[in-house]
């Protein structure tokens, strides 16, 4: 297939060298610098260099044809790239965020291509412009958001070494990412602990059952079962400092909107311990903000 991956961070970079040894990719970068850096110098994954076209997002329009759109920038950069590429695209687009505020966005829109929406549980960590570590080897799952092309994506990028599954229900399939995320993420940047600590402290224990309530209720999920996945994610990753935590700790934009605050917009009642943490984490950003000033 011809792919054209968008946003060269963490995720773009692993999938752009990842799916271009049996796919022919073009990454589509934010900067000019970036984009000359990867096409001279390649894109470093761990210990190995793969080779790869690259050019800036402003340049889309000179892109001839491909079959497949992925979008890999952070939720909060989804709109922008999505309003350069609603009308140019004419081929699916692959959705690869955590959270869930671009569902919200794309089903109010009108156009006619399938979207396709992802479910990273790869880990990844840019250390710089072209250099990527590929950090947990997991999965990405993928689900129809609107048309039918997931499973047949699938079918195109499995690779044993890169591994994709199909899934029927993407309200489950994100839904139940982004409870974990809603817990586990605002928590521990505020807390400033590792994942571990929210099942090791009973206190902050108990904090995270109330977020894992009011998440599961406003998503129409079962409660139990949702908690007990929660536990399963923070006793896997209890060593992990969350994306959240290192995001207020680097005094970067979160995506706690598209977490948290897709909790707030869909709950049918109150959620005090939600609206605090997303408060709390609002907060949290602005002060680091001005303290790097
Ligand atoms: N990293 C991980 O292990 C995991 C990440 N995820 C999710 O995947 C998504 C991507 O995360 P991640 O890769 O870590 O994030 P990064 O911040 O590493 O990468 C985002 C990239 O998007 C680029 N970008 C932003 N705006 C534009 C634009 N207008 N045009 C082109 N590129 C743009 C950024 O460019 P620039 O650097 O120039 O600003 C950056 O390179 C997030 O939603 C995250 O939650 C999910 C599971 C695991
Ligand atoms: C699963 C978890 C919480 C792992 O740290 C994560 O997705 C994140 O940090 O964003």
């Amino acid at each position: 297939m011809r792919i054209t991956v968008i946003g060269a961070g963490a995720i773009g970079l692993l999938a752009a060298a990842k799916l271009s040894s049996t796919h022919e990719v073009l990454l589509l970068t934010r900067t000019n610098e970036q984009a000359e850096l990867i096409s001279s110098k390649g894109i470093c994954l761990d210990e190995e260099t793969i080779h790869i076209n690259a050019i800036p997002l402003n340049e889309l329009n000179t892109v001839q044809s491909t079959d497949l759109y992925i979008i890999c920038t952070k939720q909060y950069d989804v709109k922008s790239v999505w309003d350069k590429l609603v009308s140019h695209a004419a081929a699916p687009v692959l959705f690869l965020q955590n959270g869930m505020a671009h569902t919200d966005m794309l089903l109010s829109a009108v156009f006619d291509y399938p979207i396709v929406v992802g479910s990273v549980e790869q880990g990844a960590v840019r250390v710089d412009q072209q250099r990527v570590l590929h950090t947990g080897k997991a999965v990405i799952r993928l689900a129809n958001l609107t048309g039918n092309s997931a499973e047949m994506l699938v079918q195109h990028l499995h690779d044993p070494n890169f591994p994709f599954i199909f899934e029927k229900d993407w309200h489950r399939m994100l839904g139940r990412k982004m409870i974990a995320n809603a817990v586990i993420n605002p928590l521990t940047a505020i807390y400033r602990v590792k994942n571990g600590e929210l099942l090791d402290c009973p206190a902050f224990c108990v904090i995270a059952q109330k977020l894992c309530e009011e998440a599961a209720e406003a998503l129409d999920f079962e409660f139990a079962e949702q908690w007990e996945y929660v536990r399963r994610i923070i006793m896997a990753t209890k060593d992990n400092r969350s994306s959240m935590l290192k995001d207020i700790e680097a005094g970067r934009q979160t995506e706690v909107e598209s977490i948290s605050g897709y909790v707030q917009k869909h709950a049918r009642r109150a959620v005090p311990y939600t609206d605090f943490v997303y408060y709390s984490i609002l907060g949290l950003t602005r002060q680091q903000e001005r303290t790097s000033l």
